[in-house]
């Protein structure tokens, strides 16, 4: 069972997580700290040559792979919503997705596909991957990320539906655990329109076609 109740309202504010300056040369210098002893207690030698930017370079890629604190996903979305008088479904598929399991800090990775029906107002279509890359870079479970995707969208530009499915391969499940190397995991989420069944299958089908 997932809990939900100790998750921080994850857009307000500053996303209502604790306020960091994440290129602070103090912040990457106390990570590195860490990332050290963290070397030296799984059994390495971090003064080795091989191993001596290690610390640091781990700190910047943590600090890089969870920026998705600091970003609102609904000013990304406001900052590029026009009029447009539009109302088929818009889709954006393929789009890559990298994040990283709540519980592992493993990465997960694979594809979003996000589609909407606009209700008056469009949005740059660049906008969508990045509303996926600011859930995405925080610590996630794939079922959340795909709901956060959604609601995002549909508070923010109000349309009359958005339909998210997220397919992913987890390294928690292959690389140790289970170490299942080809299972693959799909989740969905939906609003309005795509809660009928006409439409979901609209959209599922268009995203399981190929273009040549
Ligand atoms: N629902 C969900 N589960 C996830 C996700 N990422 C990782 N998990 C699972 O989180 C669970 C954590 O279970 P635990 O039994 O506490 O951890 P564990 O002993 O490391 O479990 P194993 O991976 O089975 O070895 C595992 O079943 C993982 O597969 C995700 O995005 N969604
Ligand atoms: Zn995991």
């Amino acid at each position: 069972m997932i809990d939900d109740d100790n998750i921080p309202d994850r857009d307000a504010g500053i996303n209502g997580y604790q306020k960091i300056d994440r290129y602070n040369p103090e912040l990457i210098k106390d990570l590195s700290a860490n990332y050290h002893k963290v070397l030296e207690l799984i059994g390495e030698k971090p003064d080795r040559e091989g191993l001596l930017k290690t610390p640091e370079r781990m700190a910047k890629a943590m600090l890089f792979l969870t920026q998705g604190y600091d970003l609102s996903a609904k000013d990304i979305l406001e900052s590029a919503m026009f009029k447009e008088d539009y109302s088929q479904m818009v889709i954006v598929k393929d789009i890559e997705v990298y994040s990283m399991c709540e519980h592992h800090m493993l990465p997960f990775f694979g594809k979003a596909h996000v589609a909407y029906i606009p209700n008056g107002h469009v949005v740059g279509l660049s906008k969508i991957p990045r509303v996926v890359d600011v859930f995405a870079r925080r610590l996630q479970v794939q079922e959340r990320l795909t709901n956060e995707i959604r609601d995002c969208i549909q508070e923010t530009l109000q349309p009359i539906g958005v339909g998210v499915v997220i397919e992913c391969r987890h390294l928690c499940m292959s690389m140790r655990g289970v170490q299942k190397q080809n299972s693959v995991t799909t989740t969905s989420a939906f609003t309005g329109e795509f809660l009928k069944e006409k439409t979901r299958t609209e959209f599922l089908d268009l995203i399981s076609s190929r273009l040549s």
